[in-house]
């Protein structure tokens, strides 16, 4: 029997950052709108990434903070226990997992939740658990976000390892944890854990930490990592991992590691054939979905977020989700412009970079010019006894890449996004005033050194 279908005008694909913002403006605007979840409403960074992670930095950095205390301020005594953080997550953020507060925010914007897991079977169609089919008049936004790649390491399958998942969802900081992967994931965890007391080990397959960042900013954070007693190997080659009893053993070519616990942070996928891309003419076994500036994937197709591969950030996915909502209700707001992507890893120092880096304004041809600073040349960096490093990358006439890293690196990059998204003119940027002593002012020191 033909099962009844449900019509409407957008079908929204999962709801995350990106989807939950698309659906609910578009419901507000008046559009009859299905937004299909498979999992919680609010999608990966409420629940198991941007909120709770940064919870436990604020949590280890208060905890670093303490131990400078001796050396500038007199005496304190700091003891690490992971139980306030484990609340914080589960009461504050995450309301112990459950999104009855955003199902109920998009349910009065006027959206229909569908609770499921969504198919596309035909062009404007949507079949949800197999069964329930949801016809999509103007168009379907598929916002499926990623999920955490698991590389293929023999004996890994199986095993109890964590992703961001369980690590954020831990009752308790392990004694030991090997970090499989020195990217954003993998240093934020590895930090706060050490933190909080744990041997941490750090295995990265490239040659440094941050490896899609200035190499700068990854030796410095190695440098930070080894003070703190962290291990890091780069170039490591893991070639088996075994778990037994309450220990993982992972083997390396140059040696083996053991720990209680395996984090896996090696990245992040998107399984375009589950979602049946195929139904609408894209190619299922494509890492992402290809958009034009306005979100545009195929005719009635919008995308948004870390399925389009453009940058996996929540800041990406809603920057993506005004694009397309402009475009699905016919109004011409700006196109995408992915010159200024912002990122911030939050270390401490926290990392901070927006546009290229010097090797990718290299290989695009410009006339690069550069200059760096450690940003204790600020006087407040001298000061606060604060690492990091400012680095600049020029064209001709203006910045096109920038990285902060050290207190606030991330607030400091405030500056320099808007002079990269601008393109403002370099004798505009040396000829300003740069308030004293703030951690800012490296930026006009570095300034004066580009060559
Ligand atoms: C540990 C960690 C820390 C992070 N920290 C930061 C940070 O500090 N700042 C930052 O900007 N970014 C951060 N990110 C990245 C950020 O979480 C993601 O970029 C963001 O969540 C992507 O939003 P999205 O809407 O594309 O997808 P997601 O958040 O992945 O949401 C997609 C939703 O779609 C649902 N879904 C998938 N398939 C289907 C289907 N077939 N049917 C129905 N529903 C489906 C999923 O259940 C999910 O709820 C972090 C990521 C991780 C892993
Ligand atoms: N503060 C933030 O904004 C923040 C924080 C965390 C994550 N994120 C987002 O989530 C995305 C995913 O983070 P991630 O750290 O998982 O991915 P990533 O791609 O940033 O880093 C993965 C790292 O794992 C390494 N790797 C891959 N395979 C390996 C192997 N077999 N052995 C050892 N190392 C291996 C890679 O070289 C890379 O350095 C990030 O790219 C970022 O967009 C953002």
């Amino acid at each position: 029997m033909a099962a009844d279908i449900e019509e409407f005008d957008v079908v929204v694909l999962g709801l995350g950052p990106g989807g939950e913002q698309v659906a609910g403006r578009l419901a507000e605007a008046g559009l009859a709108v299905a937004g299909v979840e498979s999992r919680l409403v609010g999608g990966e960074c409420p629940y198991w990434a941007c909120v709770p992670t940064k919870m436990m930095v604020r949590a280890a950095d208060l905890l670093a903070e303490g131990g400078r205390i001796p050396s500038m301020a007199g005496e304190a005594t700091v003891v690490p226990d992971w139980a306030p953080v484990a609340r914080r997550i589960r009461e504050e953020a995450t309301d112990n997992w459950d999104d009855k507060v955003a199902a109920d925010r998009f349910h009065d914007q006027g959206g229909t939740l569908v609770r499921g897991r969504g198919r596309i079977t035909a062009p404007g169609e949507v079949t949800v658990d197999g069964s329930r089919v949801l016809r999509a008049r103007r168009g379907i936004v598929v916002a499926t976000g990623s999920q955490p790649a698991v590389p293929p390491i023999a004996g890994l399958a199986g095993t109890p390892y964590w992703t961001n998942r369980e690590a954020t969802e831990a009752e308790r900081a392990p004694e030991s944890i090997i970090v499989l992967g020195g990217g954003a994931v993998g240093v934020e965890f590895g930090q706060v854990l050490r933190r909080f007391g744990a041997e941490v080990t750090v295995l990265e397959a490239a040659g440094g930490l941050l490896p899609s960042e200035e190499p700068e900013a990854g030796e410095l954070l190695a440098e930070v990592f080894a003070k703190e007693g962290i291990t890091v190997r780069t170039d490591a080659k893991v070639t088996r991992v075994d778990h037994h009893g309450s220990a993982f053993t992972v083997m390396t070519e140059d040696g083996s590691h053991r720990a209680e616990r395996l984090l896996v942070a090696t990245g992040r996928r998107c399984d375009l054939a589950a979602i049946g891309v195929g139904a609408v003419g894209l190619e299922e076994s494509a890492q992402v979905i290809k958009v034009d500036d306005r979100m545009r994937a195929a005719e009635g197709v919008w995308a948004v977020g870390d399925v389009t591969g453009e940058g996996a950030f929540t800041h990406v996915a809603v920057y993506q989700a005004r694009v397309a909502l402009a475009d699905i209700l016919g109004e011409h707001g700006p196109a995408a412009d992915y010159r200024a992507v912002p990122r911030v890893t939050f270390t401490d120092p926290e990392v901070g970079a927006v546009g290229l880096t010097e090797r990718q304004a290299r290989e695009r041809g410009l006339a690069v010019r550069t200059a760096a600073t450690p940003v204790a040349s600020s006087a407040r960096g001298w000061i606060h006894r604060g690492v990091g490093l400012v680095k600049l990358v020029a064209d001709e006439d203006a910045l096109v890449g920038a990285t902060v890293a050290g207190p606030c690196g991330g607030e400091v990059l405030g500056l320099l996004t808007l002079a990269v998204h601008e393109r403002t003119p370099l004798d505009r940027l040396t000829s300003m005033i740069y308030a004293y002593p703030t951690f800012h002012r490296a930026v006009e020191d570095t300034l004066s050194l580009l060559r």
